[in-house]
């Protein structure tokens, strides 16, 4: 479970305190969500062993993610443009690559092959444009079925909040949860109450498996 476009600390320990796998920390300029980088760095700084710090980007520069990876200390890069897998690679750090649910098999295919050092592929709705945290869901019945023998994981993102990620969890079955919209009071400031809420929503969904 991936809480993302965390800005303040009191969202680090509620998510934390939750339960969540990751966090996630927005490095794209124009969104509502963007965090400094001495802000995240004095974040990150507090995010216990065994939580993933994860830095976003849509389409940045080099020396952007460069200036992240040294002052912040992601554990995880996630690349929601059109990057390619040479660009993600060259950081020589885990990356997820986000991919939109509208594509067709054999485009999402070409991308898994192109970011074939990609640890997981996050499938939402707007990545194509190089957006995200959107709030909006994808016809579920887009979520791919056949991963062919490529075992990477798929990460359902895309408007899930503790209303829908119970049944989400349930019809899909993905490897993990990402939300940003669904626990949010308003962009980058989170709700305790919406976190704990969603983690609950994922545990229901677990029980009933
Ligand atoms: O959050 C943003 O503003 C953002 C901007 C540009 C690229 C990605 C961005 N966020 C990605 C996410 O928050 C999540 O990975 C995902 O898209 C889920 O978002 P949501 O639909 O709000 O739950």
């Amino acid at each position: 479970m991936k809480i993302c476009g965390i800005t303040r600390l009191a969202d680090v320990e509620a998510a934390v305190a939750a339960g969540a796998d990751a966090l996630g920390f927005v490095f794209v300029p124009a969104s509502r969500r963007s965090i400094r980088v001495e802000t995240a760095r004095d974040l990150v700084a507090r995010v216990p062993a065994f939580v993933q710090a994860v830095a976003l980007f849509a389409d940045p520069s080099v020396d952007w993610v460069e200036t992240v990876i040294d002052q912040v200390g992601p554990d995880l890069l996630q690349f929601h443009g059109s990057e390619t897998g040479r660009f993600c690679r060259q950081f020589g750090r885990p990356y997820i690559k986000a991919v939109s649910a509208d594509l067709d098999d054999e485009a999402r295919r070409r991308i898994m092959q192109e970011h074939h050092t990609a640890r997981g592929f996050l499938i939402d709705s707007h990545a194509v444009s190089g957006l995200g945290g959107t709030g909006h869901t994808f016809d579920w019945s887009r979520w791919p079925r056949d991963n062919g023998r490529d075992r990477r994981p798929w990460i359902l993102a895309g408007g899930l909040s503790p209303e829908n990620v119970t049944e989400a969890v349930a019809t899909l079955s993905p490897y993990a949860v990402d939300v940003s919209s669904g626990v949010e009071e308003a962009p980058g400031i989170k709700s305790a109450d919406k976190i704990h809420a969603f983690m609950r929503g994922v545990g229901h969904a677990r029980d009933q498996h």
